[in-house]
C-alpha cells in the first residue's frame, strides 16, 4: 500500500475525543494553540532541518547549531513573538545549544539570586542578547578551587557566567556564592585577562549532545567587582563587611530548584515522543502468527509487546501531570519566599530532586525500551531513538547525580519523621505520614483484581509502602550513635525509601488530576485506564517492598497483575490515538518509525540511498585497501 494513512484503520479505533485529549496533554487550549502553531512554523521552515545531524563533523555541528541559533533569533525578532512563544520556537528546534543555558539558568540565576538592581543592570542585556551567559557550578574535581568543568555553552560561546565560587573575606570562609562574571571580550570574543576557556570534547553519539559547547575554565588573578557578586542572599559592604539577608542561605541553590522542574516537564516530553515512535511502529510492523490466512498479526497485539509498552505510555502521561503540578508548585513557593515565608523550601527541595531523579532515570531508561520494541529499525538513526536516547541521558546526571538527588529525599523524610514526636503535622506531600500509626498496621482491602481499580484502594498500599519504608530506615538509624555514619550505611535503603515517596507523589498526582473536571467524550475513561495502569505496572515491579512491608498479600500481587492485563487489552484500541494527542509534527519526532502516515518501509528504503556511503556504487578506499586484498587472496588460491 503506497501513499494514504497507513494509521487511519487504527484511528478509526479511537474511543475517545483526540482533540479534546491534546488540550488535556497541551495544559489548555491556549497552550495548545501556542504549542500547534509554533510546532508548524519550525517544521515547514527548511533551514531547521535536523535530519543530517548524525553525518556531521564536530564542528560542522557547531557551526550549523550557531547558525540555526541565529535565525532562531532573528525569526524571534521579525515574528515579535512573546517569552512563552519564543521558548516554545527553541524547544521544537530540538537541538541542544548554549541558549538553553542562556535563557535556563542564566537568566533564572541573576533573576532569583540578585538584588532589584543587579536585575535592572544585567537581565535587559541579557533579554536582548547583547551578553550571553551560562551557569558555572561543576568542578573537573572536587571542591571550588579547581577548574569549572562542564558548563554548557561556557566552552566556545558564552560572553558571561554565573560562577559559583567560594566567598573569602579578611581570612574568613562564608561558603559558596554566585558571582556574574565576565568571560571574552565583546568586541572580538577573546577570553579576558586571567581568563583560560575551552571546550571539553566529543561527548556520547553521533550529533546528539555535541552540538553543545560544555566548557572548561580557569582563572588567574581575576579581579572580580564587587557589585558582581549576586547580593539578594548575602552582601558584602564596600569596606569588605560581610552580612546576610533574613533569609535562608539555601536560597544560593533556587536556581536548581527551577531547573529540576522544568527537566521533569521535559521528561513526559522526550518519554511522549519514544512512545510515540514505538506504537506507531508496533502498529505498521506485521509479524507471524496470523489464523486463517488473515493477514499477519500486528506486534502492538503481543501481550508481551503491550506489557512493555503500555507502562511508558501511562509513564509520559503520569510525569506530564505531575510535570504540572510542579510548575504549581514551583510557582507558589516563589510567591511565599516574596513574601517572606521560606516554610515550604525543603519540601520543594526535595520534590523537584525527587521527581526529577525519577523521570529522569524512567525516560532514559524508556528511551532505550522503545528502541528495542521497534526491534533492529530502532537502531538506525533514522528511527530517531539513538539520537534522542544520547541527548537524553545526561539528564540523569546533570542537575545533580540522581542518586546524590534521592539521598537528599530521604534526609528530608527522616527529618520530616523525627519531627512527628514533637507534635510538629506534616503537610503537603508527606501528609500521609501524619497517620503513620495507621499506615503501619492497614491491612490491604483488595479481594477481587476489580478492586484494584479503586483510587483508594491503590493510594493506601503506595503511602503505607512508603511510610513503613521510611519508618524501618528511621528505626535503623537510631541504632547509630554517630548519625552521618548511620546514613552512609544505610544509604541504599534510604534511596529506595525516597523512591517509593516519590511514586507516590507521581500516583497521587494522576488520581487528583482525574478528580478535576476533564471535558471531552471518553477523556476522562482513558486517562483512568492509563492511571491504573501506571499505579499497577509500579505496584507490579516493585511487589517485593510491597511483600516484605507486609502491605500487600502473594494473592493480592497476583490480582494486581491480572487487574494489569485487563487494563492492557483496554488501552490497545486506543494506543495511537493516545499518542496523536501530543500533537507532535514528523519533524519533532524526526523519525521515519514514528512518521505520522506509518508509511514507514518506502521511506526507510528511500533514507538508505540518501546515506553518503550510497553516493556512488564503489565507496572510497576500495582501490586502495580491499581490490589489493582480493588480488592477494586470488594469487594464494592460484598457488
Ligand atoms: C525554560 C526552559 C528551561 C530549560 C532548562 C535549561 C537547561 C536545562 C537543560 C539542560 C541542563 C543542562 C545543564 C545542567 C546544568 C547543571 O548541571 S548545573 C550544576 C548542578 N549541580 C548540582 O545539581 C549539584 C548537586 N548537588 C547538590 O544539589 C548539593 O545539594 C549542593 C547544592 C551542591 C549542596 O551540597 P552541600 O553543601 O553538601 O549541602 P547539602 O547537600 O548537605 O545541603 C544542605 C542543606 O541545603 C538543602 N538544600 C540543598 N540543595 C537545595 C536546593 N536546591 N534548594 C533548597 N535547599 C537545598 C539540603 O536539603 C540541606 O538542608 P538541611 O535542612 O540542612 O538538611
Ligand atoms: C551534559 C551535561 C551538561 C552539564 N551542564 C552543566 C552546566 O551547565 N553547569 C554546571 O555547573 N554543571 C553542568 N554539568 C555537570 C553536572 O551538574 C554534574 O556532572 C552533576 O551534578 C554530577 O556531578 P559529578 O559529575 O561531580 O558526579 P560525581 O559526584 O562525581 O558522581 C560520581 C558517582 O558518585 C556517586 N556519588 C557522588 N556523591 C555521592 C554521595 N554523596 N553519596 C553517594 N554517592 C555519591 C554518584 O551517584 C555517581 O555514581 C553537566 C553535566 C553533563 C553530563
Amino acid at each position: 500500500m503506497e501513499g494514504g494513512d497507513h494509521l487511519a484503520h487504527e484511528r478509526k479505533k479511537a474511543q475517545f475525543d483526540v482533540e479534546a485529549m491534546k488540550i488535556v496533554w497541551a495544559g489548555s487550549r491556549h497552550a495548545f494553540e501556542v504549542s500547534d502553531r509554533i510546532s508548524k512554523l519550525v517544521a515547514s521552515d527548511p533551514a531547521f532541518r535536523k535530519d543530517n545531524r548524525p553525518m556531521l563533523s564536530r564542528k560542522e555541528l557547531f557551526k550549523n547549531t550557531l547558525r540555526k541559533a541565529a535565525y532562531a533569533w532573528k525569526r524571534i525578532i521579525e515574528l515579535r513573538l512573546s517569552e512563552e512563544e519564543a521558548s516554545k520556537l527553541r524547544f521544537y528546534v530540538d537541538e541542544p545549544a548554549f541558549t538553553d543555558l542562556h535563557w535556563g539558568m542564566f537568566l533564572p540565576a541573576i533573576k532569583g539570586q540578585g538584588t532589584e538592581e543587579q536585575q535592572q543592570k544585567w537581565l535587559p542585556l541579557a533579554y536582548k542578547m547583547q551578553i550571553i551567559g551560562c551557569y558555572a557550578q561543576t568542578e573537573l574535581g572536587h571542591g571550588s578551587n579547581s577548574s569549572k568543568w562542564w558548563p554548557g555553552g561556557l566552552g566556545k560561546i558564552s560572553t558571561h557566567a554565573v560562577v559559583y565560587a567560594r566567598l573569602i573575606t579578611d581570612g574568613q570562609d562564608h561558603g559558596v556564592h554566585g558571582f556574574i562574571v565576565q568571560l571574552r571580550s565583546l568586541d572580538d570574543h577573546s577570553p579576558l585577562p586571567g581568563i583560560t576557556v575551552g571546550d571539553i570534547g566529543m561527548k556520547f553519539g553521533n550529533g546528539a549532545y555535541n552540538t553543545m559547547d560544555n566548557g572548561v575554565l580557569r582563572f588567574d588573578h581575576v579581579r572580580i567587582p564587587r557589585d558582581q557578586m549576586l547580593m539578594k542572599v548575602s552582601q558584602v559592604s564596600r569596606e569588605g563587611k560581610y552580612s546576610q539577608s533574613n533569609v535562608p542561605r539555601q536560597l544560593v541553590y533556587g536556581t536548581m530548584v527551577f531547573v529540576r522542574q522544568t527537566i521533569v516537564a521535559d521528561a513526559s516530553c522526550a518519554l511522549s515522543r519514544a512512545v510515540c515512535i514505538a506504537t506507531r511502529y508496533s502498529a505498521v510492523r506485521r509479524q507471524f502468527g496470523s489464523q486463517n490466512g488473515g493477514p499477519e498479526t500486528q506486534v502492538i497485539d503481543y501481550k508481551t509487546q503491550q506489557s512493555r509498552l503500555f507502562p511508558l505510555l501511562a509513564s509520559a502521561y503520569a510525569f506530564r501531570f505531575v510535570g504540572e503540578w510542579l510548575k504549581w508548585l514551583y510557582t507558589d513557593v516563589t510567591q511565599r519566599l516574596q513574601a517572606n515565608d521560606f516554610s515550604t523550601l525543603p519540601e520543594a527541595h526535595a520534590c523537584t530532586a525527587g521527581l526529577k531523579s525519577l523521570t529522569t532515570a524512567a525516560t532514559a531508561d524508556g528511551i532505550e525500551e522503545c528502541r528495542k520494541l521497534c526491534g533492529g529499525h530502532g537502531y538506525l538513526c533514522s528511527s530517531g531513538l539513538p539520537e534522542l536516547f544520547a541527548v537524553y541521558v545526561p539528564a540523569c546526571t546533570y542537575e545533580g547525580d540522581n542518586t546524590v538527588l534521592l539521598l537528599q529525599v530521604a534526609r528530608f523524610l527522616v527529618k520530616t519523621l523525627s519531627q512527628l514526636g514533637s507534635g510538629k503535622q506534616p503537610v503537603g506531600t508527606t501528609a500521609y505520614m501524619g497517620q503513620v500509626e495507621h499506615l503501619m498496621q492497614c491491612h490491604c482491602n483488595v479481594q477481587k483484581a476489580e478492586d484494584w481499580l479503586k483510587p483508594a484502594v491503590i493510594l493506601e498500599a503506595f503511602e503505607a509502602r512508603s511510610a513503613r519504608m521510611s519508618v524501618a530506615c528511621a528505626k535503623n538509624l537510631s541504632k547509630f550513635t554517630n548519625p552521618e555514619e548511620g546514613f552512609a550505611e544505610l544509604s541504599g535503603d534510604l534511596v529506595e525509601a525516597a523512591i517509593a515517596h516519590c511514586q507516590l507523589i507521581i500516583v497521587s498526582k494522576f488520581i487528583e488530576k482525574l478528580q478535576q473536571d476533564i471535558p471531552g467524550k471518553g477523556v476522562k475513561q482513558q486517562l483512568g485506564v492509563l492511571c491504573n495502569i501506571y499505579a499497577l505496572f509500579l505496584l507490579h515491579k516493585h511487589q517485593g517492598d510491597f511483600l516484605s512491608t507486609g502491605c500487600i498479600t502473594p494473592k493480592q500481587a497476583y490480582l494486581a497483575n491480572e487487574q494489569l492485563r485487563a487494563l492492557y487489552s483496554q488501552a490497545r484500541p486506543n494506543a495511537i490515538a493516545l499518542v496523536d494527542a501530543f500533537n507532535y509534527t514528523d519533524h519533532y519526532l524526526g523519525s521515519i518509525l514514528g512518521c505520522y502516515d506509518g508509511n514507514v518501509y518506502p521511506k526507510l528504503y528511500e533514507a538508505a540511498w540518501k546515506d553518503p556511503l550510497n553516493d556512488s556504487v564503489v565507496p572510497d578506499g576500495y582501490r586502495e585497501y580491499i581490490w589489493p586484498m582480493l588480488k592477494q587472496q586470488l594469487r594464494t588460491a592460484r598457488l
